[in-house]
């Protein structure tokens, strides 16, 4: 039987972005990539996080994050703010550092400008090398690499940003509503094509005015989702470094807003926004009888 049996767990959203919430912190398990899946099956999400007993000294809990087929992200924004909600009552704080695989985030509950439900994550500072997001080769100008989606003589999306956020994303500028570009047909194509080695979550942008941009995001590993809060960060820096919008954005999703700041002094990018409880529940032993 499954260590996971019988676990209670939190299903909440980061603006429509579907996630669990799972507290391993007492060490007694680990999550595999099957009963990640098996639990996408019964109590679908676009990540499920998963914490644990923290590695670091200065860290409240090392933060595992899975996408709905299994595989890892180092980062997830909207996720970060559903474990704030749910972890900074347990502690007693409202601040909270957390490690991931590929970076420290550290979270706090947001300025009296904002809703009692609204939680500003420190997502670190982009990584904008073309080795760093990864590419499988030198592109160009990260601000808009050779990359077109599309036929040759028309492409439908081309010259993408590339940014990092701990975890891979291409941001494609169009002068239209976002809506209009079918996502769904198209957001696995580019995911995994080579020049992607592992994989990317894809974005189609448009900005309206020097401070607001309306974002669609097809995530690796999730396909189409209501929100993503790595790529709206990946979003305002690319535009930011595309002369676009300032430094400070407001990044329209479908579920919601987010706001975004690429702090001048240190160069991290603040993520600001709601994250909201669905439901709690526990896995039944069920649930894992195929995952291995
Ligand atoms: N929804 C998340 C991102 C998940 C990233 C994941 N799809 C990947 O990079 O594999 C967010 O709010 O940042």
């Amino acid at each position: 039987m499954s260590g996971l049996a019988n676990r209670p767990y939190l299903k909440m959203n980061g603006i429509g972005n579907e996630i669990v919430v799972l507290d391993l912190t007492d060490g007694s398990h680990a999550v595999t990539p099957a009963e990640a899946r098996a639990i996408a099956a019964h109590e679908p999400f676009d990540q499920l996080m998963v914490l644990y007993p923290p590695q670091q000294a200065g860290t409240d809990a090392f933060m595992r994050i899975f996408n709905s087929d299994g595989s890892q992200s180092g980062a997830c924004g909207n996720g970060t703010r559903c474990v704030s909600w749910y972890l900074m009552p347990v502690l007693g704080k409202d601040q909270l550092m957390l490690q991931t695989p590929t970076s420290l985030v550290e979270a706090r509950r947001a300025g009296a400008d904002f809703a009692a439900d609204n939680f500003t994550v420190d997502m670190g500072p982009p990584a904008l090398d073309w080795q760093a997001i990864p590419l499988a080769r030198d592109a160009g100008d990260t601000r808009a690499i050779d990359y077109a989606y599309g036929a040759a003589e028309a492409p439908l999306l081309q010259s993408p940003s590339v940014v990092s956020m701990g975890n891979p994303h291409a941001v494609f500028w169009i002068d239209r509503d976002p809506a209009e570009i079918d996502l769904a047909a198209i957001g696995p194509a580019i995911e995994h094509d080579p020049l992607f080695p592992e994989r990317v979550n894809v974005s189609i942008a448009q900005v309206r005015d020097n401070s607001q941009i309306v974002l669609r995001v097809w995530e690796r590993g999730a396909g189409l989702t209501r929100a993503c809060g790595s790529a709206a960060c990946a979003t305002g820096v690319a535009a930011a470094r595309l002369g676009l919008t300032g430094r400070k954005t407001r990044i329209s999703l479908p579920g919601g807003d987010l706001r975004i700041e690429w702090r001048e002094a240190d160069g991290h990018v603040l993520m600001t926004g709601a994250a909201a409880l669905e439901h709690e529940g526990r896995f039944a032993a069920s649930w894992f009888a195929d995952a291995a």
